[in-house]
């Protein structure tokens, strides 16, 4: 059964349909790469299944379950994770304390009970190895105790890589992991998402502008432009079609006008 599904999934803003009437599903085990020119939505598709914007039209669905109607945080608890956005975070608190509260709200969505003061210490440790995990890798572990407001860029996007991994969710959604970080930093992620995909029951679904990236990570490529999906296929056949090209390696393809 395909996991995650969208049917006709659009959103207009105004006049302008930013994403059109989008049907697509993703199967588990694969990597699929969203890729198209600036602006053809495909950030906005993004926001769309994870609940951070409201669709005009169509479905989501997860297993069969339709999130539609649900808020992000409901759709998180639902098995969609999406790496954090860091200004919704705690800066205040360390890289480490950040990590562990991702891993307690996951395991508290997965087994809620009421408070019980032995499982809470029993599971302190537990939730501190999980976090130790985590941290080590997305090479972490040496600023674990650094407020995060105090982190470097580079560092700040491997930690919204940590938090999502910590959750633990069925379907990963990467949008441009590595974008500004250095030679030393992405490699760190690039790998990590190498590992996740060897966990067949994962689906994972990366916005990349690099394809290079792309080429080597993905099983799956799909093209949205001008908001709509209008390729979908094998990474050799997407990469060789002229509007892919045009977007990423400047060839000039009437198909693009
Ligand atoms: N909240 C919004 N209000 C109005 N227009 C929006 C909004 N969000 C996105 N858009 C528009 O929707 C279109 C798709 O934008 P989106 O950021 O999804 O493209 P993208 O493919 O991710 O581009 P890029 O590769 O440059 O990141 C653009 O024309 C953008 O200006």
């Amino acid at each position: 059964m395909s996991l995650l599904a969208t049917r006709d999934l659009t959103v207009r803003f105004g006049g302008h349909v930013a994403v059109d009437a989008v049907t697509c599903s993703f199967e588990p085990g694969t990597l699929t790469a969203i890729v198209g020119p600036n602006g053809a939505g495909k950030t906005t598709y993004f926001n769309l299944i994870s609940g951070q914007l409201r669709a005009s039209a169509g479905s989501v669905t997860l297993g069969g379950r339709d999130l539609s109607r649900l808020p992000a945080s409901e759709r998180t608890r639902a098995g969609l994770g999406r790496a954090f956005q860091l200004t919704n975070l705690f800066p205040r608190l360390s890289v480490l304390e950040n990590v562990r509260l991702a891993v307690q709200a996951s395991r508290e969505g997965r087994h809620r009970r009421g408070l019980n003061l032995w499982s809470v210490w029993s599971d302190h440790g537990a939730l501190r190895a999980r976090a130790d995990e985590v941290l080590a890798a997305v090479a972490l572990r040496d600023k674990e105790e650094e407020l995060v407001a105090n982190l470097p860029h580079g560092d700040q996007r491997k930690l919204e890589v940590a938090l999502l991994m910590a959750l633990e969710p069925q379907v990963f959604m990467f949008d441009e992991p590595t974008a500004g970080m250095n030679a030393a930093e992405a490699p760190v992620i690039l790998d990590l998402i190498r590992r996740l995909k060897q966990d067949r029951s994962k689906t994972i679904l990366l916005v990349e502008h690099k394809m290079d990236v792309v080429r080597e990570l993905a099983d799956r490529i799909i093209v949205l432009h001008n908001g709509a999906l209008v390729a979908d296929g094998k990474p050799a056949e997407v990469i060789a079609l002229p509007i892919v090209q045009e977007a990423y390696l400047g060839v000039a393809a009437k198909e693009a006008a």
